[in-house]
């Protein structure tokens, strides 16, 4: 499929997005491990979460939808997942792997998981290793690092993990693994990500403590079934928000969006680079704050994005340097060496794709160097296969001189099906 974006005059009216794909993962995973029934509104009918509710129905899990949004997860509680006849299949979903390592890991049973091309590359000894010490038993290439991985679980002990990078899929495999371990386990960050998992923990009932950037589970717990909508994805509104604020005279109102602060990094910086953009009818669903955003186009200038922000923004990276783009002046974006291994190496295809677009890009190890300011020309696009890619590209071309075209755009179903459409009902042409 490919996306072709047109030059617009402007972006006006109201919207919602889908449901949030990493609160939609981690339904599915609480919902099969509690007893009774979980019901989720607004769940991501998108690809990556519905590689997860397939793995747990391989698993036995009796799972109803997701029809318009609605799942019903019929939960078979801690001890009552059964051994997969068949191999696992995440697709493209590191959340699914990463997360679903965790629980496989305190499973008395074998099972496989694997991926697609791009997840088949990216590194997994980031959690292999905790779990095996853990006491589960991996066996995968290059040490355990890299799918498909044959699993062995069982008996786990709780350990105390020092994770070395910030990262929320790190951390939830561990608490999941921890809540089949007797005891506390503990995970410490280098800086807090997104905290889903601990806050979703708790709304099942189990007992999650947070001192500083330690998140403590108690394991065995018991765990009900629950009822609740997921928010909107930021990361999705975020295509919106930066279209938005580069296209003059856009309007935009993006309805129940998650503004978890973890996860909020998007909102402080386009602030600081001068978006005209308002929060309003803050709310909670669940435990999820929510709110309506309006933004406006208008002039934006140049900022620097690194430290403890990026973890509240990582996804957000590709569209920001849309922005960064479009703005006056040189942005900076640093430590965000964890780009390399999503699902493309983002830093490499930022900087190529918004090269062709004439935008002056300058890779580094751990970011990127863009001069914002000058007039973007349209561009042939690849995706790489990265969703994020896909969508930050179409977004550039919006406010472009010609035409852009992007090449292999199906990969937009990943986390945002009907991407293509939405932004045609807000288009004015
Ligand atoms: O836990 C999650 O749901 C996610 C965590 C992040 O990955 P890392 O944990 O690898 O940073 C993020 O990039 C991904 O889209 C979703
Ligand atoms: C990195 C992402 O997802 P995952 O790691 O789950 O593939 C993403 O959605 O940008």
């Amino acid at each position: 499929m490919k996306l072709i974006i047109n030059p617009i005059k402007q972006l006006k009216g109201q919207m919602t997005c889908p449901g949030d794909k990493s609160i939609s993962h981690r339904a599915v995973m609480l919902g099969a491990l509690a007893k009774g029934t979980t019901v989720v509104d607004n769940f991501l009918m998108g690809e990556d979460c519905l590689a997860t509710v397939q793995c747990f129905k391989e698993m036995g899990v009796h799972i109803e939808g997701p029809v318009d949004g609605k799942l019903t997860i019929h939960g078979v509680g801690l001890d009552g997942l059964k051994e997969p006849a068949r191999i696992l299949d995440a697709g493209n979903s590191g959340t699914t792997t990463r997360l679903l390592l965790g629980i496989l890991a305190g499973q008395p049973f074998c099972s496989i998981l694997t991926g697609d091309d791009s997840l088949i590359k990216r590194p997994m000894a980031r959690v292999t290793t905790p779990l095996t010490q853990m006491g589960a038993v991996f066996l995968g290439r290059q040490d355990n690092n890299l799918l498909p991985l044959a699993v062995r679980g069982g008996t786990l002990k709780p350990i105390e993990f020092i994770s070395p990078v910030a990262s929320a899929q790190m951390k939830s495999a561990v608490l999941l693994a921890g809540l089949f371990a007797e005891g506390e386990t503990s995970v410490r960050e280098p800086a807090i990500s997104r905290d889903h998992t601990e806050r979703m923990l708790r709304h099942f009932g189990a007992e999650v403590k947070v001192s500083d950037q330690t998140v403590t589970v108690q394991g065995r717990p018991r765990l009900a079934g629950v009822r609740f909508t997921v928010p909107g994805d930021i990361s999705s509104a975020a295509f919106f928000m930066v279209a938005a604020a580069i296209v003059p005279g856009s309007e935009v109102t993006i309805q129940g969006v998650g503004i978890n602060p973890t996860r909020d990094g998007i909102l402080e910086v386009l602030q600081q680079m001068g978006a005209q953009l308002q929060i309003g009818n803050r709310r909670y669903q669940g435990e999820e704050p929510v709110a309506d955003i309006k933004i406006c186009g208008g002039e934006l200038r140049s900022t620097q994005i690194y430290g403890t922000l990026i973890p509240r923004l990582i996804d957000e990276i590709p569209i920001l340097a849309v922005a960064a783009a479009y703005a006056q002046g040189t942005t900076v974006i640093r430590d965000a060496a964890e780009l390399k291994v999503k699902e493309s190496n983002r830093i490499a295809a930022v900087a190529a794709e918004l090269r062709k677009f004439g935008v002056m890009i300058e890779e580094l190890p751990d970011g990127l160097v863009i001069q914002g300011g000058t007039p973007l020309t349209g561009a042939s696009c690849r995706s790489y296969g990265d969703h994020r890619i896909a969508m930050a590209m179409a977004v550039a071309g919006l406010s472009a001189r010609s035409q852009t075209i992007i090449e292999d755009a199906g990969c937009v179903d990943v986390s945002f099906p009907g991407f293509g459409d939405a932004l045609k009902s807000l288009t004015v042409e």
